[in-house]
């Protein structure tokens, strides 16, 4: 139900979490083969914070089981997430299970917050992916889908809320075999209460008396059922087209039935590890059905973490910061993954992309809102650094004298837009502060000056986003206003136009002086071209000139001159560039390339670009009609419709017409569809409409 992601869920105060039962589940050094770093990526609301809660429970860390229905889980902590049910942050947890130490990132569900996936996946083994038995793969499934494809991250599927009407297994594993090879190792067995197990032939039955599903009994089921044995066959015949060494097990064996079950999981261990095979469970978490199969899963086939990755010297300390967030008593909370060597408790580092030393005064290792202080963060480890200042996410810390670069973030840029505002100017320096800490933590959020207006502008990534960002600056207190929620507009030069400009200006007693040519004209990218010309030949200083000018263009492009967006598509030409002996000083041409780039997009009837987001909605076949109708009133360009009794329509629609889609699709629907939304590029706005965004952006 994406639909209720819109309109904030009213409880009533959110409530403290479930209480800590276990603080100290494993010593930090387990052998490096028995951690797992796992994710848990899904589609929003198929259940990944209901599973993450039980799994925490069966672990031993909490008392009783959270409930995002009722406000109170672990994971989902900050108190918007608890209020709305969803999962913003992704909240990083370390559990044991059989002797494993699991160290586990809660990732959310809702594009928006695509940018805190990409982080969490780049440093995990290995996902959990997590379906919804009715709705099957779904459009940002899909998107995680590929997303854990790129970084190559072997998975595990569950497809949980079997419980539901509806509830189609074997549907989702059609749906999944054009992803992968799916290797089915569960199946239903005569009640919600009921599994069987295709490794090992046993009949799970998770004990009805206990209500937190924690107790479960197996036996032997003789002789299988034909279902069972036909499940066996598969998984055998699915795996042999794979995996060499078990088509030997198997020949020796003489029958699917007979393969041990130990060779089974060897196998299918090898085969989840190439990423090229998924074990899928089945499950109702909610329900408390199906969780501990799954944990036995994550510790039985996804991978450990390995050694460090070359050209890393495995004695000495990297590390990557895949998230940070401000806590008001710590200060920044810097979650790391170490990738070689140990990290020490007051180790001194060097973060690569400042070149600032750093110290880390302690180590953490979380558990939920839950903190224990370690000494130290062995390597393949997931831990957090207290003390450091300046540190982003993205960020490669390493020990001194040791230079490294870890993969950064691509972050896309964000195409929503809000002025906010101090209240009173006391309140000015509390509002920086906090951006400055909120940009720390989320490098998708842009803070903007303009020092034109005098006004703060915030960029991100989707109106929902920007909503957070409001909320939390809220929450710390700060007293400031916002705007309206606008799209992140773009400005190219309509057509072709030149013009010369002469910039001279006394400052502090000194004249300053230069002169050039600019031409401006549409094209695919944005380029820029200075030509120095004769009067340059011979002269000191050609390349800081050039420089400078390239820097004047760069700044003046940063603002458009209708409604000051940055250009885009646009090629920039110098030319006729003079010189004025001494007059002529690099701030003199960095201060001329900008005027006269800002003269010469004035006079090329520049026009707006709009985001256009590739938009997947899915509705009941009966309510295509409604869903199209409003689509193309909201200039839409439709790619497919796939009709069926669940209908999946693709369109390209511009993001500014987006604005509130959810509660419109709500009520069109009925609540029973869902949407994802991706950037796919920028397009023209058409002209009576831009008239009217720039009349509504400037009031006249
Ligand atoms: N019937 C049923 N409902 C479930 C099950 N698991 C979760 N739910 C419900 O589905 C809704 C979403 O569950 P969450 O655990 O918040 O889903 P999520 O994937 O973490 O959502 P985001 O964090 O917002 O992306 C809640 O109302 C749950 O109670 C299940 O096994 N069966």
């Amino acid at each position: 139900m994406l639909l209720r992601l819109a309109l904030p869920r009213v409880l009533g105060a959110a409530k403290r979490p479930s209480t800590l039962r276990q603080t100290r589940p494993l010593a930090t050094r387990v052998p490096p083969d028995a951690v797992r770093n796992l994710g848990i990526i899904a589609h929003i609301d198929a259940g990944k914070t209901t599973t993450t809660e039980r799994m925490l429970h069966y672990a031993g860390l909490t008392r009783s089981i959270g409930d995002v229905d009722d406000g109170d889980t672990v994971m989902d902590y900050l108190p918007m997430e608890r209020e709305r049910g969803i999962t913003i942050q992704s909240a990083a947890t370390t559990f044991g299970w059989r002797s494993h130490q699991l160290h586990l990132i809660d990732t959310p569900g809702h594009i928006d917050f695509t940018v805190e996936v990409e982080r969490a996946l780049r440093v995990l083994d290995g996902a959990v992916v997590i379906l919804d038995a009715v709705a099957g793969v779904q459009a940002q499934t899909l998107k995680v889908w590929r997303q854990a494809e790129k970084n190559a991250l072997p998975r595990v599927v569950f497809v949980n809320k079997m419980d539901r009407e509806g509830a189609d297994w074997r549907a989702c594993v059609d749906e999944l075999s054009r992803l992968t090879t799916p290797l089915v190792l569960m199946l239903p067995g005569p009640s919600l209460e009921q599994w069987y197990d295709v490794v090992t032939m046993e009949l799970i039955v998770f004990d009805p008396q206990d209500k937190t599903g924690a107790t479960l009994r197996r036996s032997k089921v003789e002789p299988p059922t034909a279902e069972l044995s036909e499940a066996r066959v598969q998984l055998v015949e699915a795996l042999a087209a794979l995996d060499a060494q078990i088509v030997d097990v198997f020949l020796s064996a003489g029958d699917h039935l007979k393969v041990p079950a130990g060779e089974l999981r060897a196998a299918i261990r090898r085969a989840t590890l190439t990423a090229r095979a998924c074990p899928v469970l089945l499950g109702a978490a909610f329900r408390n059905i199906g969780v501990q199969p799954l944990l036995d899963a994550v510790v039985d086939y996804l991978p450990a973490p390995g050694v460090p990755p070359a050209p890393l010297d495995p004695r000495k300390l990297v590390a990557f910061a895949f998230k940070v967030t401000v806590d008001p008593q710590r200060g920044p909370m810097v979650f790391v993954r170490v990738y070689a060597g140990t990290l020490d408790a007051r180790m001194a580092l060097v973060n690569q992309r400042t070149q600032l030393r750093e110290r880390a005064t302690k180590l953490l290792q979380m558990y939920g809102d839950a903190v224990e202080e370690i000494a130290q963060i062995a390597q393949g480890h997931i831990g957090v650094i207290v003390g450091l200042k300046a540190t982003r996410t993205g960020d490669t810390l390493c020990e001194p004298k040791v230079k490294a670069q870890l993969h950064g973030i691509d972050v896309p840029p964000p195409v929503f837009v809000c002025a906010v505002e101090a209240d009173a100017p006391q309140d000015e320096r509390p509002l920086a502060q906090a951006l400055s800490s909120l940009v720390l933590e989320d490098p998708s959020i842009v803070v903007e000056h303009n020092e034109e207006t005098g006004q703060m502008l915030l960029r991100g990534m989707g109106e929902l986003h920007l909503e957070v960002v409001q909320d939390r600056l809220r929450r710390m207190k700060v007293n400031a206003s916002f705007g309206k929620v606008r799209v992140a507009y773009r400005e190219m030069a309509g057509r072709k136009a030149s013009v010369s400009h002469t910039y001279a200006r006394e400052i502090a007693g000194r004249m300053h002086k230069a002169a050039m040519a600019i031409t401006v004209e549409p094209a695919q990218d944005n380029t820029v071209e200075v030509e120095l010309g004769d009067a340059f030949e011979g002269a000191e200083q050609p390349s800081e000139v050039h420089r400078a000018i390239v820097e004047g263009i760069e700044g003046a492009m940063s603002r458009g001159t209708l409604l000051g967006f940055p250009v885009a598509r646009t090629r920039v030409t110098v030319t006729n560039v003079e010189h004025f002996n001494e007059l002529s000083t690099l701030p003199a041409f960095r201060a001329c390339a900008a005027q006269t780039l800002h003269h010469t997009l004035a006079s090329a009837d520049s026009v707006l670009l709009e985001p256009l987001a590739l938009t997947t909605v899915e509705c009941p076949g009966a309510c295509v009609g409604p869903v199209l109708g409003d689509l193309s009133m909201r200039r839409a360009r439709i790619v497919s419709i796939d009709h069926g009794e669940e209908a999946h329509v693709v369109a390209e629609v511009p993001l500014g017409s987006m604005l509130g889609y959810s509660s419109e699709l709500r009520s069109l629907t009925a609540g029973a569809a869902t949407f994802s939304m991706e950037v796919v590029g920028f397009g023209p706005v058409p002209a009576l409409q831009q008239k009217r965004i720039i009349q509504e952006s400037r009031g006249y």
